[in-house]
């Protein structure tokens, strides 16, 4: 039955043969891998009308709409900030129970610094203590923590903090969970292309040996490396657009807005995007059999 769900699966795969993560895809379904690993069944555990089959392997989340959920109860901003911890808490943990791969949350762009200063230095907290808090947790949960973006640019004890969690996180296997901080996906592509350069001036590689693979093996999502590309990305608050997220990442992504502010999104809208994924018709450009 493996084989036969991984043929069924119309999941994106990345690069040509001769790709490194080509070679490190292993042979049973991640989901089912990883539900077997902590223990739960195939099937079962999954709320009604997900497909374990058909789950999506990496969900990337733009946790937008903090300021408006605390402005619409006439409270700061900054109590909006603090709110996204709840919600992503309860994403991560629904995530790993029904076998998400790999979760990538969107939590503050390199764009962002140009906000106000006291919003920043307020949010950069909420950061530090999402990790502090949880860290315990996902060294039990099996959860592997990465902070992605340019994180010289935050502030010296969120660096120690993310290090550290990165640290002791290292080993764990149950689910990737990559946090974008002061990231930006063109940057991203920018910093790929001058590593890139840099080996050919240095004779290290070749131009005609530039492909698609070897690109995406110097962006920063290729920490986490079964799953980099998003097979979905889910947008809070009702904005219909990227903002700078994962740009070469999402090119075959599916995407799903929901008005729903983020820190009211919990299992029912986890649920409703879960479902919206697995009735789409993923052909990767490709004619439909
Ligand atoms: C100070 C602080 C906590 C900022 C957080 C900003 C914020 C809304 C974060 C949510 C997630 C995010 C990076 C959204 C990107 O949209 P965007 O709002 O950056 O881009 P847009 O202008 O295109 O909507």
């Amino acid at each position: 039955t493996r084989n036969a769900l991984q043929a069924a699966s119309p999941f994106q795969q990345r690069g040509g043969s001769s790709s490194s993560h080509q070679t490190r895809r292993t042979a049973a379904p991640p989901c089912l891998r990883v539900r077997a690993s902590i223990g739960l069944p195939a099937e079962g555990i999954l709320p009604v009308g997900l497909r374990v089959e058909s789950l999506p392997r990496h969900v990337a989340v733009t946790i937008d709409g903090n300021s408006r959920w605390a402005q619409a109860r006439g409270m700061p901003t900054s109590a909006g900030h603090a709110a996204l911890q709840p919600a992503l808490e309860e994403t991560v943990r629904l995530s790993r129970a029904w076998g998400i791969r790999v979760l990538t949350v969107f939590a503050f762009s390199d764009q962002n610094w140009n906000r106000p200063k006291e919003e920043v230095d307020f949010a950069m907290g909420v950061f530090d203590r999402f990790i502090q808090d949880n860290v315990a947790q996902f060294v039990r949960d099996g959860i592997r923590l990465h902070v992605i973006g340019d994180l010289s640019r935050l502030p010296t004890y969120l660096q120690k903090t993310a290090h550290d969690a990165e640290e002791e996180t290292r080993s764990n296997s149950q689910i990737d969970l990559m946090l974008g901080i002061s990231y930006g996906g063109r940057a991203d592509i920018l910093q790929a292309c001058k590593k890139i350069a840099q080996k050919v001036y240095n004779k290290l590689l070749r131009p005609k040996d530039i492909d698609d693979s070897l690109f995406a093996d110097e962006l920063q999502t290729s920490w986490t490396d079964e799953f980099p590309y998003p097979d979905l990305l889910i947008r809070t608050s009702g904005e219909l657009r990227l903002s700078d997220f994962m740009l070469w990442q999402s090119a075959y992504t599916e995407l799903f807005f929901t008005d729903t502010l983020w820190p009211d999104f919990g299992e029912a809208e986890y649920l409703e995007a879960l479902m919206s994924f697995q009735s789409r018709d993923r052909r990767f450009g490709k004619r439909k059999l």
